[in-house]
């Protein structure tokens, strides 16, 4: 099981002795699924090379802040952003200082600052140094900011000494970073996504579809199975593996995934994440529509409405939680708000696809939420991923208070 399939880990290397465990630290992470960029300090490149790691992540590793080529790279801005999680590992007791100081004189530390994303310390250091007063106020200090700390563990040191002060094994920070994905929001509930485009048959060989990729209503399955619940993704034809843990139903058309919604009934929450075809064409033609050599006009195709999924779901007598998409082109908080009150929704996500670099196939987004009082909420642009596990936080919060 690829328990961090999918997931940005950055991995930050600080300058202690155990650095040479960070190179099978990023295999350990890797064999999880994990997409590892590397950032380390000067410090940390005395006593690994950068090269070992670049090598070893796929990816050029990052150490300067003042240079202007790696800015134009990939910016520390966009780092920051990019990571769903940091790790880092080892980090000495001067890097746990600067940090708990809120310093940002180098990469690594400007990068923490700069993240939203969880930071977990694997501290690493001389017994007598983690012993030092100075350093258990400052990791003391980090724990109430919310820094995950990961050891360390007790045993022998570099230098001979004894004691508490040796980085945790690289296998076990593998999964103690996997095991911060897994909450407890949704322990127990059973909740419906759906994913994908539909497809509306007009013959045996032709139909009407949209740009759906799925990528959002598979990222949120994913979200939601980490958050403990039981997921059942609806999902139209997409080219995506099934996340672990989900239950799969394949449909084709607007009218099979409304079936398959309704026989996965009752649930505790609904998200309709799919792209679903408002018409069909009225009729299926049984062969394959042939054109007339001798005429040259077009042709008209009939469509008649489809069933709303979304609407005939919330009218029901055992009424899920529902949370709606819109995914609009133009006037999208106004569309987004009559959608939630016309469809009777408890919470509307507002998608502009006009915009290129999210929406539709697109591996990032940014959306708004609109609740029943009106009030929003802004996720700016991230992963589908990291945005799929902040809306799920949202819901489960939402749900179990509606
Ligand atoms: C051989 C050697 C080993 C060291 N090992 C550690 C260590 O395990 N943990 C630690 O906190 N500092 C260790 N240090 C000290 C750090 O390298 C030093 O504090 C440095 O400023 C850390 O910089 P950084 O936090 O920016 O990477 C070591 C220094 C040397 C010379
Ligand atoms: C140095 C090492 C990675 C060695 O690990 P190993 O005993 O598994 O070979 C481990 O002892 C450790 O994490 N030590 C903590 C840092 C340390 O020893 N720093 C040097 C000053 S004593
Ligand atoms: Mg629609």
């Amino acid at each position: 099981m690829q328990r961090l399939h999918n997931k940005r880990v950055l991995l930050g290397i600080s300058g202690g002795i155990a650095a040479y465990k960070s190179a099978e630290l990023v295999r350990r992470l890797k064999d999880l699924g994990a997409d590892v960029q590397v950032v380390m300090t000067q410090a940390a490149q005395e006593f690994i090379t950068p090269l070992t790691l670049q090598a070893l992540s796929g990816h050029p590793v990052h150490t300067d802040l003042l240079d202007p080529a790696a800015e134009a790279a990939m910016g520390h801005i966009e780092l920051a952003r990019w990571a769903d999680i940091v790790l880092i590992a080892p980090a000495t007791a001067d890097l746990i200082a600067r940090i708990s100081q809120g310093v940002a004189n180098d990469l690594l530390t400007t990068l923490v600052l700069a993240t939203d994303a969880k930071i977990a310390l694997a501290p690493a250091m001389n017994q007598a140094m983690w012993r030092d007063s100075a350093t258990q106020a400052n990791i003391a200090l980090l724990a109430q900011r919310g820094y995950l700390l990961f050891g360390p563990a007790a045993g022998q040191q570099a230098c001979g000494d004894l004691g508490l002060g040796r980085m945790e094994e690289p296998a076990a920070l593998a999964q103690a970073l996997a095991d911060t994905f897994q909450t407890q929001a949704l322990m127990g509930k059973h909740v419906v996504i759906t994913a994908g485009p539909t497809r509306e048959a007009i013959d045996p060989v032709r139909y009407i579809t949209n740009h759906s990729s799925g990528k959002m209503g598979f990222a949120l399955a994913t979200a939601a199975v980490e958050a403990g619940a039981k997921v059942t993704l609806v999902c139209g034809p997409v080219h995506l593996a099934t996340p672990d843990r989900v239950q799969r139903i394949n449909v084709e058309s607007a009218r099979d995934m409304l079936d398959a919604c309704e026989q996965s009934m009752p649930c505790d929450i609904f998200i309709a994440a799919a792209a679903v075809a408002d018409y069909r064409p009225a009729t299926i033609a049984e062969q394959k529509l042939k054109k007339d050599p001798l005429a040259e006009e077009g042709m008209q195709i009939e469509l008649v409405r489809n069933p709303d999924v979304l609407a005939t779901i919330a009218k029901r007598a055992d009424r899920p939680f529902c949370v709606g998409f819109a995914a609009e082109t133009e006037n999208l908080l106004a569309y987004a708000s009559s959608k939630l009150q016309h469809k009777n929704l408890d919470l509307i996500v507002a998608n502009d696809v006009a915009n290129q670099s999210i929406g539709f196939n697109s591996d990032e987004n940014a959306i708004t939420i609109i609740d029943r009082n009106q009030q929003q909420q802004h996720f700016a642009q991230a992963s589908k991923q990291k945005i799929a596990a902040q809306l799920i936080d949202l819901i489960a919060q939402r749900s179990s208070k509606a």
